[in-house]
């Protein structure tokens, strides 16, 4: 990272620390941005690996580390978590304070070419590339908005940037979801079909021959499931047509569990050892 930081606050937490650190973002636009980073006690004498943690519609940096029992698993298994904003704040662009499920709580983790939006909502340089300049061993996982995040950043990036990607009720097929094709006629020149490219994980399944670390978990209780805004099952059909099998793609269904925080830190541990798996290897 070339931008100054400057640290907002300090947590000891499992014998680490969580620091919140803000600074001038020249991927959104010169904004001010935030975001949280743990490091395990180990990272004071090594180098350690990083798990990026994107967070869902209406958060910031905030809620995976509060609420998402990362910490203490992370600790034990000496990786340091990274926790983006999901978001550029305060743009001032006309509408993007009317909805909560685009504009500001809602970046999508995309980069903009409508030209409303392109100076500030470029979340997908802001995490691949502002973020982590200098980080080595990276995964990545994520919830809803951010497991689409999650598994897009993963499939889409040329130079094999992560090691794994998993997720919690990710939005999988946003081409297909109230909510994607939202975002996308409005963030992007082209809408859906510029999307269909980079931005679906389906899609981008169905296209990929390498092989792939992927976990995803979703509760068959989530509101947002029943509505049609995940689709895993379509994730899953497109990775099994081509030719992942469950050692590669493992989707899990859990019995009346919903979308929020109590059934992420349910799987949390589950989440960082199967990363740690990849990270450490
Ligand atoms: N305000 C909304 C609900 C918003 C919501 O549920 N956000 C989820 C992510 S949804 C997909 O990206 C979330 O993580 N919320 C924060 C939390 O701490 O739970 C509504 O009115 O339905």
């Amino acid at each position: 990272m070339a931008a100054a930081l400057e640290k907002v606050s300090s947590n000891k937490a499992f014998a680490g620390e969580l620091t919140k650190y803000k600074f001038k973002s020249a991927a959104l636009g010169g904004l001010s941005a935030n975001f949280n980073i743990f490091l395990p006690p180990n990272a004071a004498n090594e180098k350690v690996p990083i798990l990026v943690y994107l967070s869902g519609l209406t958060c910031t940096e905030d809620n995976g580390a509060q609420k998402g029992s990362f910490l203490g698993y992370a600790s034990e298994a000496g990786i340091a978590l990274l926790f983006p904003d999901t978001s550029p704040r305060g743009a001032g662009i006309e509408g993007e304070d009317d909805d909560w499920d685009f504009g500001t709580g809602a970046g999508f983790y995309l980069n903009s070419t409508n030209p409303k939006y392109s100076k500030h909502y470029n979340m997908l340089t802001h995490v691949t590339i502002e973020l982590p300049q200098d980080f080595k061993r990276q995964s990545i996982f994520g919830h809803s908005m951010g497991g689409h995040g999650a598994l897009t950043l993963y499939l889409a990036s040329k130079s094999k940037q992560y090691r794994s990607a998993s997720a919690f009720s990710p939005i999988c097929n946003p081409t297909k979801c109230p909510w994607g094709e939202k975002a996308f006629k409005g963030y992007l020149q082209n809408g859906i079909e510029e999307a269909k490219a980079q931005y679906d994980a389906t899609e981008l399944i169905a296209k990929t021959t390498d092989s792939v670390h992927i976990l995803i978990d979703y509760g068959t209780g989530d509101n947002f499931y029943k509505q049609g805004q995940l689709l895993p099952e379509n994730f899953l059909k497109a990775a099994r047509d081509a030719g992942h099998d469950e050692l590669k793609v493992r989707v899990r269904s859990h019995e009346g569990y919903d979308h929020s925080y109590y059934f992420i830190s349910t799987f949390a541990a589950d989440h960082i050892h199967f990363h740690a798996n990849f990270l450490k290897a």
